[in-house]
């Protein structure tokens, strides 16, 4: 069913042109993405850039109002009913799920697909094995969070969507997550994931994409995103006058050497300049970076109209 190829191969997810207007508020304007099978990809992006429509529209759960859109080859709108158990989906906020434990719950689930996992090995991989009797309601922010994320691999999806799965995990729980999803992507099931902690999409992403403004205005692995320019690391020190400097350099060493230098000089004890620190910027730097030059661009073209 699925022969869309896309830039990476066969294509899991593959969307050009969606645009979604809420009543007066256009929020997507144009977005184009092609996930490969097998890729993990993390879309990023400020509250209300539009993450959980653009999700929902791929889950076939809302309607976009122009453009294709193609999840393992097909239309979400119209797929027929074996699709849905080949998607998985970790909705940003779960209804309430009733007087039913993990255990019931991920059984449940389960049962309505065709290949599932094992309630035990499902439990044990979000880490709710001690909690699987409990009852959902009685569970902590954090734990019905895992729950959450049971009910959406229980099916064993080829595809599967998760919109901000880690809110309110502690950083352990947060670490084991991420393990189990490097096990998921091993496996070779396709990942579109939302998150806010930049630190996450490093780790799990093969690639990111930043949504604002309703596109997607940078696209790459988490390494090259933004480009070369904006890894240039950044020397910060004190100069004499107390004042705080900061320059951008290639040569971060040579820059130190001389700052060294006109210590000694000046007298400074030690011969070290005040407050000396040298970063390259870490990807939320960058992401922050691209998020205000692309407001600052439309701002320029808004005020241009
Ligand atoms: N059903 C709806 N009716 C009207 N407006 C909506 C609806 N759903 C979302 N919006 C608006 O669309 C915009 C995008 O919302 P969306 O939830 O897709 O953003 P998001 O990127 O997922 O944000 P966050 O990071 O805060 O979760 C917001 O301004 C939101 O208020």
């Amino acid at each position: 069913m699925d022969n869309s190829s896309g830039a990476h191969g066969t294509s899991a997810v593959r969307v050009s042109g969606l645009t979604k207007t809420y009543g007066t508020q256009q929020v997507l304007r144009g977005v184009d993405l092609d996930i490969a099978v097998g890729e993990t990809y993390a879309l990023l992006g400020p509250n209300g850039a539009g993450k959980s429509t653009t999700i929902e529209v791929f889950e076939g759960i809302r309607r976009g109002d122009t453009g294709s859109v193609r999840v393992l080859g097909v239309d979400p709108l119209t797929a027929p009913r074996q699709w849905r158990s080949r998607v998985g989906i970790v909705a940003q906020s779960t209804g309430d799920l009733g007087p039913f434990t993990p255990r019931e719950l991920i059984g449940y689930f389960g049962s309505l697909a065709t290949a599932p996992r094992g309630v035990d090995e499902v439990l044990e991989l979000v880490g709710l094995t001690a909690h699987a009797g409990k009852r959902a309601a009685k569970l902590s922010g954090g734990q019905q969070r895992r729950l959450d994320v049971a009910l959406g691999i229980v099916g064993r999806p080829e595809v599967l969507f998760l919109d901000e799965p880690t809110t309110g995990f502690d950083p352990e729980a947060r670490h084991q997550f991420w393990d189990m999803i490097a096990g998921l992507s091993a496996e070779g099931t396709s990942i579109l994931l939302t998150t806010h902690y930049l630190d996450e999409a490093a780790q799990l992403a093969d690639r990111v994409g930043v949504l604002s403004g309703g596109r997607i205005v940078a696209e790459a692995t988490p390494e090259l995103l933004g480009g070369a320019e904006a890894r240039v690391p950044v020397v910060r020190w004190r100069d004499v006058n107390g004042d705080w400097c900061e320059e951008r350099t290639e040569q971060p060493g040579e820059l130190v050497g001389r700052l060294c230098a006109e210590a000694r000089t000046a007298g400074l004890a030690g011969g070290e300049p005040e407050g000396l620190e040298v970063r390259r910027p870490s990807l939320e730097d960058i992401y922050l970076g691209l998020i205000a030059a692309d407001e600052t661009e439309r701002a320029a073209a808004e005020a241009q109209r």
